[in-house]
């Protein structure tokens, strides 16, 4: 199948999408991710954010632990095509805890990925199916498969607590109403779609630098995206003052005004000083520059 696929200076070349192609394409998102500096409070070139127990080379081990799983996870939604979607999200779990622990097993326990793998797992299994389906690879349709694959899965894994005991997700649901990675991607990756892809593409046609329409992005996604890592760290009040911070340096003109790129350093120290980390913001940003790389297409109403 041959699809159109923009490179970073957004120039379209003709390529053939295959499981290799998603598993390169999902590693160099997450490089980007994690190398682009300076941002507040998470692992970057600048620092560790305020993360005492991950750093630069911990993103690198894990990025090469977990790439290789993304074609498991194309060729299973290759695979189970013409099953009923939410029958596949049951048959991803196994392979998304085995993943998972590969990524462990790379940084001696500490979690570097575990958003990024659900998200990029999901990705990945989506095109696969679209590929068997022989529908055309896009950016709303790809979400679209997401959202159906992940329909219900809050209800289900965020309302109910197993064994008399709620997870980190189901407390956050339960006593704020915040659904976290999962509310993200049942709703098909809606804070991307609607927020994050169309900074990106504005501010990237604007100034032509991809690491400034990133860190802009970012701002934008720390503004608006209810990031259940901040909660875990902060509480409410942690997420809170990340959105107000990072709507005050937008009001400002964010990192494209003269001085932008210090108050982005200065956030950082914030945040560090207080443990928050906006590793929700994080995962999204890379699903970010994932998705562009698609054609964006027409939007499926869920
Ligand atoms: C859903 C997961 C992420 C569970 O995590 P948890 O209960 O801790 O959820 P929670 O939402 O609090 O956060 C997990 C991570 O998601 C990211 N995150 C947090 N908030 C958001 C948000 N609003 N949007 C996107 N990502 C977010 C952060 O990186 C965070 O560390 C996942 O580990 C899981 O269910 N794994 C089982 C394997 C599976 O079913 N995989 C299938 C697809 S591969
Ligand atoms: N550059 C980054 N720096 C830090 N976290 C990131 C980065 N990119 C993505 N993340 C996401 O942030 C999450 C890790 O955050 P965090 O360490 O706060 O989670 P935790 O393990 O639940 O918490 P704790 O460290 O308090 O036990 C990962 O799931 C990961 O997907």
């Amino acid at each position: 199948m041959s699809v159109n696929v923009v490179t970073e200076r957004h120039t379209p070349v003709s390529v053939t999408l295959k499981a290799e192609d998603v598993i390169g394409l999902v590693a160099r998102a997450l490089r980007v991710e994690v190398r682009l500096t300076p941002k507040p409070g998470l692992v970057d070139t600048r620092n560790s954010g305020a993360h005492r127990d991950m750093d630069l080379a911990a993103f690198e081990r894990s990025t090469a632990a977990i790439a290789p799983w993304m074609e498991k996870f194309f060729i299973m939604g290759h695979s189970t095509a013409k099953l009923d979607p939410q029958t596949v999200m049951v048959m991803l779990r196994p392979p998304g805890l085995a993943c998972e622990n590969d990524m462990l097993q790379a940084t001696s326990g500490v979690n570097t990925h575990r958003g990024a793998i659900f998200a990029f797992g999901l990705l990945s299994t989506a095109i696969g199916r679209i590929l068997a389906l022989e529908e055309a690879l896009e950016q709303n349709r790809i979400c679209d498969h997401v959202a159906r694959m992940c329909q219900h899965i809050v209800a289900r894994e965020l309302s109910s607590d197993k064994d008399g005991k709620l997870s980190k997700g189901g407390m956050h649901f339960l006593h704020y109403g915040l659904a976290g990675a999962r509310g993200e991607a049942e709703s098909g990756f809606r804070t991307v779609r609607t927020q994050a892809l169309p900074v990106y593409n504005r501010v990237l046609q604007e100034c032509g630098e991809a690491n400034l329409a990133l860190l802009q992005t970012l701002l934008h996604l720390m503004a608006w995206n209810d990031d259940t890592n901040l909660v875990s760290r902060g509480g409410l009040e942690g997420l809170n003052y990340v959105q107000q911070e990072a709507q005050k340096l937008l009001w400002q003109g964010g990192v494209l005004v003269e001085g932008g790129i210090e108050a982005m350093q200065q956030l950082d120290d914030e945040l560090i000083a207080r443990n928050l980390s906006p590793g929700g913001s994080a995962d999204l940003l890379a699903v970010t520059w994932f998705l562009s790389h698609f054609p964006s297409g027409p939007f499926y109403s869920e």
